[in-house]
């Protein structure tokens, strides 16, 4: 199939340390000019993309020639610091070989938290696309601290592909795709080649980063595969070593694992809810309510609420847990935590006389929630 026939239009790639490494100390600037080569073709063939690059890390220990530093969190970002610029070049210089310009966005959870900031950073996403310039996105490690930030760029790329409305999510790591064991670990584990659903057998199979190169390891990338698919965007996670990898992955052709979209994906202002909030407190659901909020698409009313944990203001993002802790749901609060805790358990014709107001029964209301 030739490129300019493919079904999709947007395309976001990740590449993870370990690809842009190939498992040594340095960025393999000569495997970095085959992957721009691959990418600037699609770009000539009329198919967008946006790259998700990690790799800073790596880069500022090999600029300054690998400093013995303490493992803090100030050292890291010291080394992001200096390594995103020797990246964003790298980047800048391979791209012009293929005579395209390239736009750096660096992005923390605190840019997705805010819809006003997220509808801004697709603006831009959207600007650099329409001008033919390829976005180049990386965490803002140097100033994110573990409050603000996404924390792997595999979850990062997920939201970038929400973002931009992309179609297709291609991550691309140092294993062949999804195992059913880490193939580091058990030699003979098998490549999962399709997944149409991510449960929670599938995320036990998915562990962390052991090479000490990248970060979350596949767990991560489950997690990132699983928020894009719910909002219709396809998933491949393959070998960034494949040859033509990215080429295959955009035609369809059998490579890595595949994930499929699922087929009535969530509109924009919930794809933002699931991907963009952190989450600031939690409501456990008595075994009523789970059920009237997961099976019949009800909204959370104050009666089904048996426990408000955190201290959170109106129209913040909430998790709802059943009684034995499962995650059901997050969505957005009509009342902060101090009214809560008195009208939980409470009908919601009594709201107004316990709290003298009354924002509606609806405490987190259906369509301001995202069930998981
Ligand atoms: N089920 C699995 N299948 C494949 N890889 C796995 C699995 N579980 C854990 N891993 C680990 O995930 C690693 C890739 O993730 P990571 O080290 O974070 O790389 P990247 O820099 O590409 O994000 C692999 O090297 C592998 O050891
Ligand atoms: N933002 C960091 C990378 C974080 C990360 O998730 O790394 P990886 O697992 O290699 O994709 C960096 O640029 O070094």
């Amino acid at each position: 199939m030739k490129l300019t026939e493919m079904a999709y239009r947007r395309v976001v790639v990740k590449l993870g340390t370990s690809v842009l490494t190939s498992g040594s100390k340095r960025l393999d600037k000569a495997h970095m000019v085959e992957l721009a080569r691959q990418m600037a073709c699609l770009m000539r063939a009329g198919i967008e993309v946006v790259l998700c690059t990690s790799g800073a890390i790596a880069a500022g220990r090999e600029h300054l020639q690998y400093p013995v530093l303490p493992d803090t969190m100030a050292n890291k970002q010291l080394l992001a610091a200096v390594g995103q610029g020797q990246l964003i070049l790298a980047w800048s210089q391979l791209f012009a070989i293929y005579g395209l310009h390239v736009g750096q966005l660096l992005l923390t959870r605190a840019d997705l938290h805010d819809r006003e900031r997220y509808l801004n950073a697709r603006d831009t996403l959207n600007a650099l696309l329409a001008h033919n310039i390829i976005p180049i996105i990386n965490e803002n490690d140097a100033v994110a601290t573990n409050e603000i930030k996404v924390g792997d760029n595999d979850n990062l790329s997920a939201r970038a592909a929400l973002l931009c409305d992309a179609d297709l999510l291609i991550l691309l790591t140092d294993q062949k795709g999804l195992f059913d064991a880490d193939p580091r670990k058990h030699p003979d584990a098998k490549l999962i080649s399709q997944v149409v659903n991510i449960d929670d057998s599938l995320r036990l199979l998915a562990g962390g980063s052991i090479s000490g190169l990248g970060t979350g390891g596949m767990a991560t990338k489950l997690e990132a595969a699983d928020i894009a698919r719910r909002a219709g965007i396809e998933v491949v996670i393959a070998s960034g070593h494949h040859p033509d990898v990215i080429h295959k992955a955009v035609s369809k052709e059998a490579v890595g694992t595949h994930f499929s979209a699922i087929e009535n994906p969530l509109e924009s202002r919930k794809q933002w809810l699931l991907a963009g909030p952190v989450t600031e407190g939690v409501l456990v659901l008595d075994a009523g309510a789970a059920s009237a909020v997961t099976q019949q698409g009800r909204s959370l009313l104050s009666k089904g609420i048996s426990a408000v944990k955190g201290e959170f203001e109106r129209g913040a993002t909430l998790q709802l847990v059943d009684e034995s802790g499962k995650v059901l749901a997050r969505g957005m609060t009509r009342y902060g935590a101090d009214a809560l805790v008195k009208i939980a358990g409470k009908h919601s014709d009594e709201i107004e006389s316990v709290l003298g107001y009354d924002y509606g029964g609806a405490i987190v209301h259906r369509n301001d929630m995202v069930l998981l």
